[in-house]
């Protein structure tokens, strides 16, 4: 199917490439990188430091892997140095073998001298391809525990950053680059591998060639130092690249999400954005591959001269090792073992630098992932707030004269707002789109602290608490809910309190969540999503109850709603109102709605305008008084009888 409206746009939505979209150059740009510092820090990586760092690297990698698995760790490194004990011995031998062959006398007698190093040779090399196996077997097993492991740390250290950490300048650049890390931390390992095994197989070539001769072995080392500084600089030129094209790489995964899944996907294929945002994905891809393939191009061009000062330093290396055969310097038989021993010596040592390379630019990646699981990239609520923890629930949450502005906004959100709520009491939070109302619930809740002015539970600043602990004592009803793809009951107890029968069909009865049960296939321990196999997807409605549950099974003695009712039928939403003062018993409530015939249920009333607090006072009160909770609500009257 075609549509001749759209200007091309075919059933799938992709776009004949013909959408206009001329300012997305110019957005390009603000979802470049922009830690200068950070960038300065990457360019001025240089083989200096790569050689100092890598003993450190690696120490780091196998640290990581033996907290994951002892057994498999252990058993790599024992692997590990068995190669090495095996190149010596298999190196020997085939020096001793070809000292054998080379020497005077009978063949048939050279032969049978021969023929227990040959031995030898075969059996290292058979143990040597086990052990490489093994080594295999090993990483395999490893590798994905190490993942996971990775990704926990990552989930654990974004947690445990402030929630207005997002707004922050950077932070979400850093978290994008850590995340990186942590996906990489198996290549950290396996890259440690390599280079260990190229560093114990040189050491057995090494251990030959300075027997057979000293000067080789400095003349090997010194001849690979130029292929060394260039593939440090490749790979510095992807990891820069890498960091450079983060946000916009962010950005594509966006996108591409808002397209794909099913949250936003129907939308965006209604509203025809498909062509839109193709175009723009398309573009902003250009602008990445751009990039990239400008650091893979550099690489390959250090590649290439990298690889001709290599060739160049090894003929210089074989040109010696002539050199001391011809002027007699050493005999036949050894240069035969030293030919061999420098062809593994080179090997190795090129094994060396391509892992140590590679390993220097996973351990940037994962550096950057250490320090944000250091800090949160300086957000860490461990490090802006304090320790405390109250002896009881709080009976009274306050706010006073409190002013709050966003990261990066040009003005205040809320400013020189004082407001007190006990347990037992209902306050309403009402105004107009973008007053401030969700802000202050934040606020209210511990999770944003404030610009200026403090907010208290039971005199204690919420600055001041252990936000972990304090969160306990918190029931949030947000606008934006999370739907989790797990089942009812863990949708509503998210593994805290009672998790039995009884105690979820009790929060279900209080939030009228009890009514859709029938329709479950599995009850409450129904899985709440269709995308997996023997899921079931609930309506919007029917969800809003589910958090609704959430909010009501915690018991806290803080329970903040926004918009809870927005998605009910009139039926769930009067149950919801009219439970509310048995709810509100024991619990400070604060309840944000535009539909202001609710908030008859309000102890008290709060009116905020543009960041302030305008009117304050019970409904009948504010329902007579001039001011603008009696215009919005005689607007909506009106709006309800035409
Ligand atoms: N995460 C944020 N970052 C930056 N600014 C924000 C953020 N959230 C809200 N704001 C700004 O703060 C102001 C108050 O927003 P808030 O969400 O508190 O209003 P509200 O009264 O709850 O609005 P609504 O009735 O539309 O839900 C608005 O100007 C908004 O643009």
């Amino acid at each position: 199917m075609t549509s001749d409206t759209t200007g091309g746009t075919t059933a799938s939505g992709a776009s004949d490439g013909t959408v206009p979209d001329t300012a997305a150059d110019a957005h390009d740009e603000e979802y470049r990188f922009r830690d200068a510092s950070r960038l300065q820090a990457g360019a001025q990586m240089t083989t200096a430091t790569m050689a100092r760092r890598l003993p450190s690297l690696v120490v780091r990698s196998l640290r990581m892997a033996w907290q994951v698995d002892r057994g498999a760790t252990a058993g790599l490194l024992a692997c590990q140095a068995g190669t090495g004990v095996l190149a010596a011995l298999g190196l020997l031998a085939v020096t001793g073998t070809i000292n054998a062959l080379v020497a005077s006398g009978d063949i048939t007698e050279r032969l049978r001298e021969a023929a227990p190093q040959l031995l030898v040779i075969a059996a290292a090399t058979g143990l040597r391809a086990l052990l490489g196996i093994t080594v295999t077997w090993l990483t395999g097993r490893l590798r994905p525990v190490l993942a996971r492991a990775a990704e926990v740390t990552m989930i654990e250290a974004a947690l445990g950053a402030e929630p207005a950490a997002h707004n922050k300048p950077g932070y979400n650049d850093f978290y994008d680059i850590a995340d990186r890390g942590a996906q990489v931390t198996p290549d950290l390992v396996a890259e440690a591998q390599d280079v260990l095994a190229a560093t114990a197989t040189l050491t057995a070539g090494a251990t030959v060639l300075a027997v057979l001769h000293p000067v080789l072995l400095p003349l090997l080392l010194l001849a690979c130092l130029p292929q060394a500084a260039a593939y440090v600089r490749a790979a510095r030129e992807l990891y820069l690249a890498a960091l450079e094209t983060s946000g916009r790489r962010r950005l594509l995964f966006k996108l591409r999400w808002h397209m794909a899944y099913a949250e936003s996907g129907e939308e965006m294929r209604a509203c025809l954005a498909g062509p839109f945002l193709i175009a723009r994905y398309r573009r902003l891809a250009a602008s990445v591959n751009a990039a990239e393939r400008g650091a893979a191009d550099t690489g390959a061009r250090m590649g290439v001269a990298g690889a001709a000062a290599g060739g160049v330093a090894s003929a210089a290396v074989w040109a010696a090792l002539l050199w001391l055969l011809a002027s007699g310097r050493m005999d036949l038989a050894a240069g035969g073992g030293a030919v061999f021993a420098l062809q593994t010596a080179t090997t190795s040592v090129r094994g060396i630098i391509n892992g140590g390379a590679r390993l220097v630019r996973t351990g940037w990646y994962v550096q950057d992932w250490q320090n944000f699981l250091d800090n949160a990239h300086g957000q860490a609520m461990a490090a802006s707030r304090g320790t405390r923890t109250l002896p009881r629930a709080p009976e009274r949450f306050e706010v006073r004269d409190v002013s709050y502005r966003y990261d990066g906004a040009p003005a205040d959100s809320l400013s020189g707002v004082s407001l007190r709520v006990r347990r037992g009491e209902i306050v309403a939070l009402v105004g107009e789109n973008g007053s401030g109302k969700s802000t202050l619930s934040r606020l209210i809740c511990g999770l944003l602290l404030p610009t200026s002015g403090e907010v208290a539970w039971d005199h204690t600043a919420t600055s001041r608490l252990e936000p972990w602990e304090a969160w306990k004592h918190v029931a949030l009803i947000p606008q934006k809910f999370t739907y989790l793809p797990l089942t009812l009951r863990d949708n509503i107890t998210l593994g805290q309190g009672d998790t039995g029968d009884a105690a979820v069909l009790a929060a279900c009865e209080a939030s009228g969540a009890v009514e859709m049960l029938p329709g479950l296939r599995s009850g409450i321990d129904t899985l709440l999503t269709s995308e997996w196999f023997g899921g079931q997807q609930l309506s919007g409605g029917q969800w809003q109850r589910v958090v609704l549950t959430r909010a009501f099974h915690r018991q806290a003695a803080l329970l903040v709603m926004d918009e809870p009712t927005a998605a009910l039928d009139a039926r769930a939403e009067h149950h919801i109102f009219t439970g509310l003062r048995a709810l509100a018993k024991d619990r400070a409530v604060l309840l944000i709605t535009h539909r202001l015939t609710n908030v008859a249920v309000a102890d008290r009333i709060v009116v905020l305008d543009r960041g302030r607090i305008v009117q304050e006072g019970t409904y009948e009160r504010l329902t007579r008084e001039p001011g603008l909770f009696r215009s919005l609500w005689r607007l909506q009257q009106r709006t309800g009888e035409s």
